[in-house]
């Protein structure tokens, strides 16, 4: 797409929008920039297919939406406005740069809030960069997709049956494509830090533009702030080992008044729920609090998002904020990245619950949705933003996100963001023109997984004093999940897949599959067994992933068949259960997946399929994570295990992901091991810093 390009959108609406008639009737008309979404509807979306699409029937989000008419230093406790859609351009943006207790007067949400429920962008799993087959894995945003110069979508559906629930309804490669211009910074822009690379397919490939436009997330203050209960095993946390490493480490502290947040933060705080820390929060929270660059390994489903979330709104709060609206250039004080659309748009989700009634105003901004859309999230007014790597990069190169102002980086899943698939991307980032250097900003890594290479990567982003907090082991797996494995040889896994959810009832349940096409497949089959069921995964529109998603949280479809996109992050209320139908290839994505299940203390049950013909490789790491979370560990699979030789393998994993926990002690000596309970002593590591940079 074009440096012009972009701008027409905003100004002309699309005419190959597939907006169904369901969202176009939310639409209005109005002047505030409804025109966006008022596209035609082509019949193909009219006509909703046969009847065994019912499992990803649309379930319709939230309608309601403020208009977003603010004056300055209104509080974002707005009015409601319950006109069916229209996306409405936010008036009265409120003051910036106010000292801090104006902030919490003012008018984060003024403005009128944009994003959906979920969102998603996904390089190649965890299988790395050079594996991005069209069956094999995830596809990375920004990376063309297979099979055309436009990425054109195979039918998604290639299953047996009328399998035409999952047919693609594009033809022309319309929704799925993720156009190299869509979702990478590309060569069209002005920047000359842009590789040659980018610039020479930007240059010459102009796919189909994407025109989706997410729903409006709900302005109504009980829906942003609704959660769901913390389990009977809460209370657990404090008894896990935590591990603090670096110099002059700020004491953990106990609760939330502790943290000495403003009011406002902590009305947010209560309004969510929260009552008790959990231990990666509690020594986190000081730890950002005090302005440190910090690498933290919690367990899936520990509060990661909110330990990071929180210390930053109250440093926002206290140091004041620049952003001004309807600048063409927003400087955003704060950026946060994740690997996936669908997870970063929950943690701006969370971030704008957490900065609700304050000035602080949170985008989300990914792929697969009108990149015109995201400039005008932009341009009323940004001072986090949320993003996934390839349309970050891209509102960069389009000059509509400036970095001068970044004081705070997050890099959520860093292990994944700093690995093969999204790595070269973050260094990119972190090599902009105006982005402060480390030692101007503040880095944070958050992640269930640091493997060992990775957490040696993460140096260079880093300050040489980053402190390194690993809450349990790093790499383990939450211990709230029931972790079972059987043996099943790839030709009667269906058969055990439908014997087990028959088993259990209509509980929620996600099935993890290795690849798009067997996730179609798998879906389809499931249909036919009468189990409702829906599917996510790369290849499916982003429209689609959202509305089986939400046909997921929902329960309308108990049963999500994903492929590793949906692996990390994605914080479901109620998934009691996770199947393997394919483990995947990685120890690590084995933990983010069944992770999905069993979060903040409730309990949850994940079941593998193993296959000896494809997943020995797997054993070793496999039983290392069971028997550290004291499951059952099956005979057979330590036989497999030990009978396989693992190069590399030492008592941890091929990824060496279970590090013992920060790798800088493998050269400096020791770090302070308490519970989360307790602050742990402060003793210094005698770090030898220079070999970490
Ligand atoms: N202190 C708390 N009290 C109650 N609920 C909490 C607390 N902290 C977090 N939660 C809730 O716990 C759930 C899991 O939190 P979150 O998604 O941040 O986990 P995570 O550690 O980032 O998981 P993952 O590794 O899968 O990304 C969320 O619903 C969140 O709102």
């Amino acid at each position: 797409m074009g440096d012009e390009d972009w701008e027409a959108e905003i100004i002309t609406p699309h005419l190959s929008s597939y907006v169904p008639v369901f969202e176009k009737d939310r639409y209005s008309s109005g002047a505030n920039g409804d025109t966006f979404s008022r596209t035609p509807v082509p019949s193909s979306e009219i006509d909703d297919g046969p009847s065994r699409r019912d499992h990803f029937m649309r379930s319709g989000f939230a309608s309601g939406r403020s208009l977003g008419n603010r004056d300055a230093g209104e509080s974002n406790k707005r009015e409601s406005v319950p006109t069916m859609g229209g996306f409405g351009v936010g008036k009265g943006f409120g003051n910036r740069g106010f000292p801090t207790d104006k902030l919490e007067e003012g008018d984060s949400s003024g403005f009128w809030r944009e994003s959906n429920n979920f969102g998603e962008d996904t390089p190649a799993r965890s299988r790395g960069f050079s594996r991005r087959g069209d069956s094999e894995c995830e596809q990375d945003e920004g990376m063309p997709r297979t099979g055309g110069l436009f990425g054109s979508r195979r039918p998604a559906f290639s299953g047996p049956g009328n399998g035409d629930i999952f047919q693609s309804r594009s033809g022309s490669g319309r929704g799925g494509y993720k156009g190299l211009n869509e979702e990478v910074a590309t060569g069209s822009g002005k920047n000359s830090w842009k590789s040659g690379t980018e610039g020479a397919e930007s240059d010459d490939i102009q796919g189909p533009k994407v025109t989706y436009v997410p729903p409006a997330p709900p302005e109504d203050e009980d829906a942003i702030f609704a959660h769901y209960q913390t389990g009977i095993n809460f209370d657990k946390y404090d008894s896990i080992l935590v591990d603090v490493s670096g110099h002059d480490v700020p004491p953990a502290i106990l609760t939330f008044e502790e943290a000495n947040l403003c009011q406002t933060l902590n009305n947010n705080i209560a309004k969510a729920g929260y009552t008790k820390l959990t231990p990666v929060q509690k020594y986190s929270i000081p730890i950002i609090l005090a302005g440190r660059d910090l690498m933290a390994c919690a367990q899936t489903g520990s509060g990661k998002t909110a330990a990071f979330l929180l210390p930053i709104l109250a440093q926002m709060m206290r140091d004041g904020i620049t952003a001004s609206r309807f600048r063409e250039l927003q400087e955003p004080e704060c950026i946060i990245v994740a690997p996936t659309r669908e997870l970063i748009n929950q943690i701006y989700l969370e971030a704008r619950k957490f900065s609700f009634g304050t000035c602080v105003r949170a985008v989300v901004i990914y792929g697969g949705t009108q990149f015109g859309h995201s400039v005008r999230q932009i341009t009323q007014g940004c001072n986090v933003l949320c993003a996934t790597p390839g349309r970050l990069m891209d509102v960069i190169s389009k000059e509509k996100i400036g970095l001068r102002q970044v004081r705070h980086l997050v890099l959520d899943e860093a292990d994944r963001m700093l690995d093969m698939g999204f790595g070269p991307e973050m260094k990119k980032l972190i090599s902009c023109p105006g982005m402060p250097s480390k030692e101007q900003r503040q880095t944070l890594m958050f992640s269930a997984t640091f493997p060992e290479e990775i957490q040696r990567m993460a140096g260079e982003f880093l300050k040489l004093n980053y402190l390194f907090v690993a809450v349990g082991q790093v790499g383990g797996a939450c211990t709230d999940v029931q972790q079972t494995v059987l043996q099943v040889g790839q030709y009667s896994k269906r058969e055990k897949l439908v014997e087990t959810l028959r088993n259990t009832g209509d509980e929620r349940t996600m099935v993890f599959v290795e690849t798009k096409k067997k996730a179609d497949f798998i879906a389809t089959f499931l249909c036919q067994e009468k189990i409702s069921t829906t599917s996510i995964h790369g290849d499916r529109e982003q429209r689609e992933r959202e509305q089986a998603l939400g046909d997921f949280r929902c329960g309308k479809c108990p049963v999500l068949v994903a492929t590793s996109v949906a692996a990390r992050g994605l914080d479901i209320e109620n998934v009691q259960h996770v199947i393997n139908f394919d483990l995947p290839s990685t120890i690590a994505e084995y933990v983010h997946r069944i992770g999905r299940t069993g979060r903040c203390g409730n309990t949850g049950r994940a079941v593998s399929f193993f296959d000896p013909e494809s997943d020995r490789p797997l054993a070793q790491p496999l039983v290392k994570v069971l028997s550290d979370a004291q499951q059952d560990v099956p005979p057979w699979l330590e036989e497999i295990a030990f009978s396989t030789y693992m190069p590399g393998f030492s008592g941890s994993s091929r990824e060496n992901v279970f590090t013992s926990v920060d790798t800088r002690k493998n050269f400096r000596g020791k770090s302070t091991l308490g519970t989360a309970g307790f602050s742990s002593p402060q003793v210094p590591s005698p770090a030898d810093d220079e070999s970490w940079d």
